[in-house]
């Protein structure tokens, strides 16, 4: 289910990570050892009464000069329009209306999203109002006033954000073409690939810029069948800050992975697996979505006999959190394997919508069990009653247990593993909640 994204915009010091932080909450951490993307604060999952969104935060750095600092901003926006739903513009009422403030408003107002003014740092609402009034100068609607540290305001200014959300995007979900987001480092390959899969099957249809978005989607024919391609291509040529551009980068991926059913990331053979492909992969298994790693320039190296398991086993071990996923390795220039692709792609989506039945999944726990003790504490055993699948995309399981302290995460792991066994599930992530059941007498 694709969610509906709200990126924050806004000069330096205006609060943004405050604001961030006081609606994103705290995060637990449910899947140990992965790379924290999430520990940047860039993405979290903000709830709303009955509405659950994505909220971005676009800035992040802090320019020297006042140059730098408006092209900076200009990005900032230029992102946030490509990519969110609604757009929350912060200002700063301590420091009033800047010239800045000026231009990166007459940017939003020509996109179509909608956008929430959203006054900060109006600590004491009797006393700052009149300040506040200023900014509708703006010209782009009312100023919300909000305290982000203290926590004022903040239910106004949600629900003017929620009530943007607009039915008709649901209509990307009724669109039941599947949705393949190609993400990956810059200069790894995303665009030659996606030119590739057009030039060869000679259907293009045309690039379509997204109804609800201005991101590009690319519609691809296979065998009868029509993929949509969501592209993330196309930002180094901009930037020339590093920490700046991979900020941005996230951005864009979080928002592609986040419509897509299933996620290739692309990686580049030449230069084998890195931390930021981990970040990247991190993103899409964080949000259970359909994982195929795609090695391209695969004509690039030199190889023997063991070169391609080389390469995997130095991936597997990068990505050791998703050892699930499926690997591939491709050429864009020669087009080599790029037609495997898309059987892989079909067979990952078929395994996120699949379901087995109770019966069998008890047999196999059963079984597990029997072969490998649950563990104990304190003269008190771990005790599994039963396990059954509640959804999919990503598969989802519940397991009765006696007492929750006592599953440990391996012993999860260890039944998830059988699970995997008996019904392969590659490419996608398993999601596992355990719940405890008062012991029978
Ligand atoms: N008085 C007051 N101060 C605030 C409020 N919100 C944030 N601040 C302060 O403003 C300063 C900047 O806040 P940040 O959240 O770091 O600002 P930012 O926009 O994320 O800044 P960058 O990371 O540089 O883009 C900090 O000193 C905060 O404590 C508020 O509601 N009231
Ligand atoms: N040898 C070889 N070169 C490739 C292959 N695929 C892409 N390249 C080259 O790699 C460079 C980057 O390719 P792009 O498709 O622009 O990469 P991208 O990931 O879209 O880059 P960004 O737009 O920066 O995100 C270009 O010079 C391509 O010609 C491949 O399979 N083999």
């Amino acid at each position: 289910m694709s969610k509906p994204i709200v990126a924050i915009v806004g000069r330096p010091n205006v609060g943004k990570s405050t604001l961030f932080n006081a609606l994103a909450g705290e995060r637990i951490a449910i899947v140990q050892d992965f790379p924290g993307v999430t520990r940047d604060r860039i993405y979290a999952d903000v709830t709303w009464l009955d509405k659950q969104f994505t909220m971005i935060d676009t800035g992040g750095i802090e320019p020297e000069s006042n140059d730098v600092l408006l092209s900076y901003m200009r990005q900032q926006a230029e992102v946030a329009i490509q990519t969110a739903d609604v757009i929350l513009f912060l200002v700063d009422v301590r420091q009033g209306l800047v010239d800045n403030d000026f231009k990166v408003a007459d940017m939003l107002r020509r996109s179509t999203k909608p956008i929430v003014l959203v006054v900060n740092k109006v600590d004491n609402f009797d006393k700052l109002m009149p300040d506040v009034y200023e900014f509708y100068n703006l010209g782009i609607g009312d100023p919300h006033p909000v305290s982000s540290s203290s926590k004022l305001g903040l239910g106004d200014m949600l629900d003017e954000v929620i009530s943007h959300f607009n039915p008709a995007d649901l209509k990307e979900e009724e669109d039941d073409r599947p949705r393949i987001a190609i993400v990956g480092k810059p200069n790894v390959g995303k665009s030659s690939i996606i030119n590739k899969l057009i030039g060869e099957e000679r259907v293009i249809v045309s690039e379509i810029a997204g109804t609800t978005r201005d991101a590009i989607d690319t519609p691809v024919k296979y065998h009868g069948k029509e993929f949509i391609f969501i592209d993330t291509a196309g930002l180094r040529r901009k930037s020339k800050i590093k920490e700046e551009l991979e900020r941005f980068s996230i951005v864009r991926t979080v928002s592609a992975v986040e419509r897509a059913d299933i996620v290739v990331l692309v990686i580049d053979a030449k230069e084998g697996v890195t931390e930021q492909d981990a970040k990247i992969a991190g993103i899409a298994h964080e949000r259970g979505k359909g994982i195929i790693i795609a090695v391209n320039k695969w004509d690039a190296v030199e190889k023997d006999d063991k070169t391609i398991y080389k390469h995997t086993n130095e991936i597997k071990d990068v990505l050791s959190f998703m050892s699930y996923a499926e690997m591939i390795f491709i050429s864009a220039l020669t087009g080599q394997r790029l037609n495997k692709l898309f059987d892989l792609i079909e067979k990952v989506i078929q395994n996120q919508n699949l379901r087995v039945a109770t019966g069998v999944l008890n047999e196999i726990m059963a079984e597990a069990v029997a072969l490998q003790q649950p563990p104990s504490d304190k003269g008190r055993r771990l005790k599994l009653y039963y396990i059954t699948q509640v959804s999919i995309k990503p598969p989802t399981f519940v397991i009765f247990v006696n007492d929750k302290e006592l599953m440990h995460f391996s012993y999860t792991r260890y039944i998830e593993n059988k699970i995997r066994e008996a019904f392969g599930f590659s490419g996608t992530s398993l999601k596992f909640f355990i719940r405890e059941r008062k012991e029978k007498e």
